[in-house]
């Protein structure tokens, strides 16, 4: 494995992992023996055109062409590697603190009751507190959930703030979450200033639980602000209601100072308004509007975005991504930066399979060696330029023009003149007849905002960067139940899919401006969707045949049974090493693979259905917001790894697939001590009946044994033995 190292000089390197030729020559074994199983389907079909035979043989064949192109495509992640490093001290001693550029920070939330407010104030108060000039940073929420308690929280955070900012810089905290922070089991002070501050905390943190629990915000904290009269004055609900923008902390105002008498970042609350005949677009809208505001208020060059549950992890962050935009040698086409996706409440062997570290470090390092990040909305930094829309040009420089950027900043002090004037930018009429969701900020009308808005920066001529630093820069929180985790995975591979096609279908939309490599990079994740169908043909067909005792796969003494056993094993056993060597536990690497065919025969096929629907104008654009929090009988069984399932119809075809192959499995032993040839024919078709019922272990416990409120529901369970029953009939007669 060589390693080859791009910039020698400059403010960060890249090295690129080469010459992976084991791994190609490994890949090449798989790919001859994909073609000899499609080899073997072309020259074997079965003579007669009645037999249901023949049908299910042509079935089977097309799924392993659909599986053998989508491994094809799946190898642009990784045929090669890049991992950067950035060297922070270069950057102090090149720009000085004052030659750092200024960031604007946007938060995102949509939901006090599953986003709840002393989180998102917990994230505002860790990008707050970044170890980076403070007159620098504008942090901006956006609120479309339009919350008095969020806004209140927020109007606490403010306050806190004088105290916390001064405390982290003088203590190195670390996180600078407070949440996160004063949980930590160990490394925290025991001195009279940590005292104080940690009463502050609490009396905080007691005083909004109190509003919330108790419905109402007290009236002489009311009369602290004048923007708790924005939900007194009118009526405001959440899909109706005038713009609301508060600036809370306007650090431009050289009175405004923390306890130590430095100076404050800016803090601006913002619930855009929202009116029933008008579409929000979701979060896209949000960003959009923010861009916008920002703008007037700020108008920084780089643009932090983070949802709600992602607190900053890592202090010096932010003059970390400035090695890859200051970098003047390699810098200057660097639109965007995305860090790595990581969350703090994950179990112990990740049951829900959302921190597989295969795809953090390899697959996402993968495409980015193709030529750039995707971009996953969360966790990155862009130029507030390319956000906009703007095209690289070749021979120019884009690099950052300091002076410049101090001459727009301005320097209002009458806040509510410059409230007024960012206001209108957030109103639902402003975008009507302009690019903004199209050409301009992130796109609408795609559930993945962010991989479309990304992949068109690309095509304008930009790079982006995936970047793993070892510390984690942002933690985030996972969804905590097996359907939520879904549900998740069905708005995600709609998006996707929807985009393969689309007008930016990245081999015609991205053909001639992106590398190959990458366009199949994208299409890796965009053909999600379409996987359903073959695994389902999959997992069904094969297990009907061998109850009704149709062979589908060469005898177990035949040569062609090789390449079936090849592929199968070899492909399993690599992933097993990557996921082991990615420092997966083997334990999660079973869930994973598990969680994986749960994903692919429901959110898959459900997303994979509402597209086509969409594709006859059939179906609309939602966005189920995933949950942050949950009742502590269901986090207790998260801890303890047992899977929640309950009443969503989607497990109907979780428990079927299980229940289905665990009757052919009998079917297929009794074959094999009745039959004199039954192991001979059969193999193949038990060893995948068999392991299907293996990784549904979870499944039938939930059906048969548990007693908790989290198995499956006596209907869900009822509707899935009909399924089986009514499908297996069919098939014996
Ligand atoms: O109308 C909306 C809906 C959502 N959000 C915010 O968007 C963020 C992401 O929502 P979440 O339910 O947490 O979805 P995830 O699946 O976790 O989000 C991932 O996937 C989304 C695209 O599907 C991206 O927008 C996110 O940035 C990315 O983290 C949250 O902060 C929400 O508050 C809004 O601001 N307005
Ligand atoms: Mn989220």
């Amino acid at each position: 494995m060589a390693v080859q190292s791009e910039s020698s000089n400059g403010l960060f390197e890249t090295k690129v992992i080469k010459g992976h030729t084991g791994y190609r020559a490994f890949a090449l074994t798989i790919f001859v023996n994909i073609c000899l199983i499609w080899r073997y389907r072309a020259t074997h079909v079965p003579k007669s055109c009645t037999e249901p035979h023949r049908w299910a043989w042509l079935g089977l064949f097309a799924s392993e062409l659909w599986f053998g192109l989508f491994w094809l495509i799946n190898q642009s992640l990784r045929w090669t590697h890049v991992y950067h490093h950035t060297f922070k001290h270069k950057l102090l001693q090149r720009f000085g603190e004052d030659g750092l550029p200024r960031v604007d920070i946007f938060v995102f939330t949509a939901d006090p009751t599953i986003e709840p407010s002393f989180m998102v104030i917990n994230t505002v108060l860790s990008v707050m507190a970044y170890n980076y000039p403070s007159e620098k940073l504008s942090v901006y929420l956006s609120d479309d959930g339009v919350s008095i308690f969020t806004f209140y929280a927020l109007f606490e955070a403010s306050i806190f703030a004088k105290h916390w900012i001064p405390f982290c810089n003088k203590f190195r905290v670390e996180p600078r979450s407070p949440v996160a922070y004063f949980a930590k089991k160990s490394g925290l002070p025991s001195d009279d200033e940590f005292e104080t501050i940690k009463r502050l905390y609490e009396d905080m943190k007691d005083r909004i639980d109190v509003a919330i629990s108790s419905g109402r915000i007290p009236e002489e904290i009311r009369e602290q602000h004048r923007g708790f009269l924005e939900w007194s004055s009118r009526p405001v609900t959440k899909g109706d209601h005038s713009t609301i923008l508060q600036i809370l902390i306007n650090g431009k105002d050289s009175n405004v100072v923390d306890v130590e008498g430095n100076a404050m970042p800016t803090l601006v609350y913002l619930a855009r308004e929202k009116r029933p005949h008008y579409p929000h677009n979701f979060k896209a809208g949000a960003v959009n509007a923010l861009i916008r505001v920002s703008s007037e208020i700020s108008n920084a060059p780089v643009i932090l975005s983070v949802d709600c549950d992602m607190y900053s992890n890592d202090p010096n962050t932010l003059r970390d991504v400035m090695c890859f935009f200051m970098d003047e040698e390699n810098g200057h086409d660097i639109a965007f930066v995305q860090y790595a996706q990581k969350f703090n409440n994950i179990s112990k062997n990740d049951v829900y399979g959302n921190m597989s570290k295969v795809v953090t470090t390899v697959e996402h390092s993968g495409v980015d060696a193709q030529g750039g990040s995707i971009f996953s909305g969360t966790g990155s930094l862009h130029r507030r330029a390319t956000l906009c829309g703007m095209k690289r040009l070749e021979n120019h420089n884009h690099e950052f023009n300091i002076e410049m950027d101090q001459q727009k900043q301005i320097s209002s002090s009458n806040v509510a003149e410059l409230e007024e004037r960012s206001k209108v930018l957030a109103n639902c009429a402003y975008e009507l007849n302009t690019q903004w969701g199209q050409e301009m900020g992130l796109k609408y009308g795609c559930p993945v905002e962010d991989v479309i808005t990304g992949l068109a920066i690309q095509c304008r001529g930009w790079r982006s960067v995936y970047y793993l630093p070892e510390r984690s820069a942002f933690l985030g929180v996972a969804p905590i139940t097996l359907a939520q985790g879904l549900i998740q995975f069905k708005r995600w591979s709609e998006g996707l899919f929807q985009i393969f096609f689309s007008k930016y279908c990245p081999f015609i939309y991205g053909h001639g401006k992106i590398k190959l490599g990458l366009q199949m990079g994208y299409s890796a994740y965009l053909l999600w969707a379409p996987n359903s169908l073959p695994t389902l043909y999959y997992l069904i067909v094969p297990s009907l045949c061998l109850i009704k005792g149709i062979p589908l796969f060469p005898k177990m003494s035949s040569l062609w049974f090789l390449p079936f056993a090849y592929v199968f094993i070899a492909k399993n056993i690599y992933g097993l090493v990557e996921g082991l060597r990615s420092g997966n536990t083997l334990t999660s690497w079973w869930n994973l693979e598990r969680i994986w065919l749960m994903r692919t025969t429901t959110s898959f096929l459900f997303s994979f259905i509402e597209v086509v629907m969409k594709q006859f104008g059939l179906s609309q654009n939602t966005f189920t917001i995933t949950a942050k929090v949950v009742d502590d009988d269901v986090s207790k069984r998260y801890e303890q790894e047992i899977m929640e399932f309950g009443s969503s119809p989607m497990f109907i075809i979780t428990g079927s697939l299980a229940l289905l192959n665990l009757l052919s499995l009998f079917y297929g032993l009794k074959q094999v001590f009745l039959g004199s040839e039954g192991i001979e024919l059969f193999a193949l078709q038990i060893i995948l009946c068999g392991l299907v019922v293996a990784i549904n272990v979870p499944v039938y416990e939930a059906m048969f044994v548990r007693k908790d409120r989290g198995r499956f529901s006596t209907n869900i369970t009822f509707a899935s033995i009909a399924i089986v029953s009514v499908l297996s009939l069919i098939s014996l007669y």
